[in-house]
Formats: C-alpha cells, structure tokens, sequence
C-alpha cells in the first residue's frame, strides 16, 4: 500500500495511534504509523494497543501490516466501501479479549467517533480493565463523556458487564454504537454550577472496609460549599481482584449558545491510600475546575479534538496538555489544521476547527 499519510509517533504515547487509526477510518485513507509510542519507556504496541489496532483492522477489514506486540511500526488501510464519496462501515457484533488489564475504555474511545461512517448498529464487547489508571475510569464514559457528545449527535451507549481492576482485569463492557451525525461542537463557556452527582465503587473484597462509602464521603467533605450532591450511588462489584474507583459528574449550567455543562473527576483506589482520600484527591480535581473557567475538564479536552475534526467547532479547554498538543500535531498532519487561541487569564485556550476543513464538511 502506498500510504497517504506518512505518520510519526516519536512523541506520543498510545492516544496518537488510536486517534491516528480512527481518522485512517473516517478519512479512508491509507496511513503509515512510524515510531509507534516513541516517547515511552516500552516503546511500540503494548496488548492495549494492539487490541485497538487488531478491532480497526477487524471492523474495517482492513490490509493491515506491523499489527503485533511490541511493533513500532505500522500499516494501516481501511479500503472501506464509498457511498457518494462518503466511506461507509458496516456495523455487526464484535468481541475482544485485551487479554491483560489494559483498558477497554481506550479501545471504546478509539471506535466512538466511527459513528459518523456507520451505516449499521455495532455492538463491541471489550473484556480488560474497566477502572484502571492513565484511562477514563467507565463511569465517566457512562456518565461524562457520552451524555456530552449526545449534545453533538453522538449516538453511544456503555453498559457495564462486569468491573476489571489492575492487576487482574477481566471486567467487561459492551458499547453499542449507533449511525450519527456529528453536529459542530461549541464549547467556550460556562454557566453556575447546577449540582453534582457521585458514583463510588469497592470490589466485593473491599466491601467490608466500606470503601465506597468512604470515597464518597471523603469526597463530599472536600467539595466546595454550596455544591448540592443531587445523587450519591455507591456500589460493590464483583471482579477478578481488589480495586475501587470514584468518579464525580459535575453538572453546570450552559453558557449563552453552548451544549449543557458537564465534567468529570475520577480517582483510583490504590493499595495503602485512605479510601477517604481517593475520595479527597476526585474532589480536588473538581474544586480546581469550578475555581477556572473552561466547559470541560482536562481529559475532556484532548478526547473531544477528533470530534472538532468530524464536524468543526470549537473547544475552551483548561490547559493545553500534551494530549492535546499531540492530538493537534496529529489533525495537522491529516490536513485537518486546528488553531489555539490563549485566553487573557494565560491558561485557558479555545481550540478550534474550521467548518471548512473538517472531514464531514
Ligand atoms: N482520569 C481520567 N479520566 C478521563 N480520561 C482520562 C483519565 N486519565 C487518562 N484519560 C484519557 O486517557 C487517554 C490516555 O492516553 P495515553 O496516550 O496517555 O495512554 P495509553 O494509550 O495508555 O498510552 P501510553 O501507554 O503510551 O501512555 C487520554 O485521552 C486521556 O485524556
């Protein structure tokens, strides 16, 4: 295959292989991935990866070169049937086996915006890590980042199996993923705080020790005053090992001509840390948010780019992380140009794509 893309990882992690696989799908363009997780310690495909990598090759049935673990180098061609121009991609039941804890809402994250190419419903079975560090913990899948993108005609659901914690994984979760069409994305402000809702979750090896209850309250204590707890759902989970999670879902209200608010801060349980300041460390993270001025939170930033690149729109983000300087070097580089603009507060930055130059225009 001759790539249209020639791509370079040097300086990214896993995010730009599974964004850049995405946009090979949605663009149906041949690329070429060189350096793959070059500015990791364990560079090239780790079982995370390689399970994004092996669904796209799987959903698309793609010609695919350099899928395997450990590869630093890969070749990627969707060949996708075209309808009036458009790629069109079949839907169907899947399953994957991540077969370590790696995490199945990464691999999620890399087939969401793929809804815009769908011609059919698809159903994605993912068994992995469903709480698990350096990863969107599942709630805030369920209940921050798909009941935002709905706003821009994501249609997704995500319903949990089964919990799967380091070390072991072995949860799982089904994605169900609908044909949508992806509206331009206007988020630059935001409205009052309108309430918060918790979601706390122990093993059922924890459960004597009440961890749920303690993150929650833990968090509930930290949380800035006036901020009402409109739900608090706490639950015990059956999984392969330990493990726990928090996950606060803060609700505001829209600014003039924006989506509704939402924004989400996550902790980990972890061996010898106070189930109280699992809780304690989520509240900070939401404390900062409300202290600021952005619609989304610093995660959110670099996950919603790709959908800017669907359909156009802009984004105020928190800070420009490294995720987010990454995934614009990566939209540049499939001539998709977004542009950064830095608030007068020196943190904040609205990030957008023109209409003109998204892949749905
Ligand atoms: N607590 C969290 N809440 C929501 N999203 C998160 C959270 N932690 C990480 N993420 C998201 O998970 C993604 C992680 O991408 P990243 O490339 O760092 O990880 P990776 O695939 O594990 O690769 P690598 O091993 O190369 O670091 C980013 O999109 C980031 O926004």
């Amino acid at each position: 295959m001759t790539p249209t893309y020639e791509l370079d990882g040097s300086d990214a992690g896993g995010q730009f292989v599974r964004t850049a696989l995405a946009l090979s799908v949605l663009e149906n363009e041949p690329i070429r991935i060189e350096n793959v997780r070059g500015n990791r310690s364990t560079p090239g495909l780790r079982h995370q990866h390689l399970a994004v990598a092996e669904t796209m090759v799987e959903l698309c049935d793609a010609d695919a070169t350099g899928v395997e673990l450990g590869s630093e180098t890969i070749e990627f061609d969707p060949n996708l049937e075209t309808q009036g121009g458009h790629p069109r991609l079949e839907g169907g039941r899947y399953a994957v086996d991540i077969g370590t804890a790696g995490s199945v809402t990464l691999l999620f994250d890399a087939v969401l915006p793929l809804a815009a190419v769908l011609e059919s419903p698809l159903r994605l079975t993912v068994t992995g890590g469903t709480d698990v560090k350096w990863s969107p913990p599942l709630d805030y899948v369920r209940h921050v980042k798909l009941p935002l993108l709905r706003q821009f005609g994501l249609v997704a659901a995500c319903e949990l199996e089964r919990r799967g914690f380091y070390p072991k994984g072995g949860g799982q979760a089904t994605l169900h993923l609908a044909p949508s069409t992806i509206e331009p994305i206007d988020l630059r402000s935001r409205g009052e705080p309108d309430g918060l809702r918790l979601y706390s979750t122990e093993a059922a090896a924890l459960s004597e020790q009440d961890v749920a209850f303690r993150q929650a309250e833990g968090a509930r204590e930290r949380l800035d005053d006036g901020l009402e707890v409109r739900e608090r759902c706490e639950t015990t989970a059956e999984s392969a090992c330990p493990g726990s999670a928090i996950v606060l879902r803060l609700e505001y209200e829209a600014g003039p001509g924006d989506g509704t608010g939402l924004a989400g801060f996550t902790a980990l349980g972890e061996r010898g840390t106070p189930a109280e300041r699992v809780g304690e460390d989520a509240a900070d993270a939401a404390n900062r948010f409300l202290a600021g001025t952005a619609p989304v939170d610093r995660h959110m930033a670099d996950q919603t780019l790709v959908f800017l690149a669907l359909a156009g729109g802009r984004v105020r983000v928190p800070e420009e992380t490294d995720h987010v300087a990454t995934s614009r070097a990566l939209l540049e580089a499939v001539d998709v140009p977004t542009t950064l603009e830095r608030a007068a507060d020196g943190e904040t930055a609205v990030v957008s794509v023109d209409s003109s130059a998204a892949l749905l225009d």
